[in-house]
């Protein structure tokens, strides 16, 4: 049975995810965000790094910053190296299949009215960034919750690559997260700046975004 079937009937590992649902609802209503370390069950966030690893070279292309019609590449603000997922691959669907049922957890706990979800790989290489930003405008953009999760094993303190996470426009101080194997961060798109810190060796993650009523592919 693969975890998109377990997610809807109901299995042992159903107490575990809810408990993660429920705790992740609480935290963004309190907080805005919510920081999970080793919370996705592991095949998936296991299955997620073996497929980024063995993806060819050309999946993954340059990130750029803005979309559709405003989109650029800006090898200042970020330099990573993304491949969208699009589920053709069974842990991908595993990974769609948890997303989803987060989403429909948010939209039943807190009337998000999330719609849609898209997501990413990222590698970034050593000494690469993502220099702080907003994944979404108040007004301008249908994204609502963003979420990212790491697929890094064995990182530790020195190595780096935090995502620091700043509470408004004029915290420099922000909250750390470091980027461990099946660490969960999400956090309200609109509300949080937020910047990827260089690491000293290769840092792998999903990142994704809940939106409204999205008609907006990605653009690639
Ligand atoms: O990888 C991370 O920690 C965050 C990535 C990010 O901010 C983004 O892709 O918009
Ligand atoms: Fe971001």
């Amino acid at each position: 049975m693969t975890n998109l079937e377990l997610f809807s009937a109901g299995e042992e590992s159903k107490p575990a995810l809810d408990y993660l649902f429920e705790k992740i609802s609480e935290d963004l209503r309190e907080k805005g965000l919510s920081i999970n370390p080793f919370a996705v069950p592991t095949d998936i966030a296991q299955g997620l790094h073996d497929l980024a690893c063995r993806l060819p070279g050309d999946a993954f292309k340059t990130a750029g910053i803005g979309r559709q019609s405003d989109y650029e590449v800006n090898q200042f603000v970020r330099n990573d190296n993304i491949a969208w997922i699009y589920g053709d691959d069974p842990v991908e669907q595993d990974w769609l299949g948890f997303s989803d049922a987060l989403m429909r957890h948010l939209n039943r706990t807190l009337f998000l009215g999330l719609t849609s979800f898209e997501s990413h790989f990222a590698r970034y290489p050593a000494g690469h960034f993502y220099k702080r930003h907003l994944d979404a405008f108040k007004g301008h953009s249908n994204r609502k919750v963003s979420m990212v999760l790491y697929l890094n094993h064995n990182w530790t303190l020195d190595d780096g690559g935090e995502l620091v996470i700043y509470k408004d426009d004029i915290d420099r101080n922000g909250i750390k997260v470091q980027p461990g194997f099946a660490t969960l961060a999400l956090f309200l798109s609109e509300d949080f700046p937020h910047e990827v810190l260089p690491a000293s060796r290769q840092r792998l993650s999903v990142a994704g975004w809940f939106s409204v009523n999205s008609g907006i592919f990605p653009v690639c």
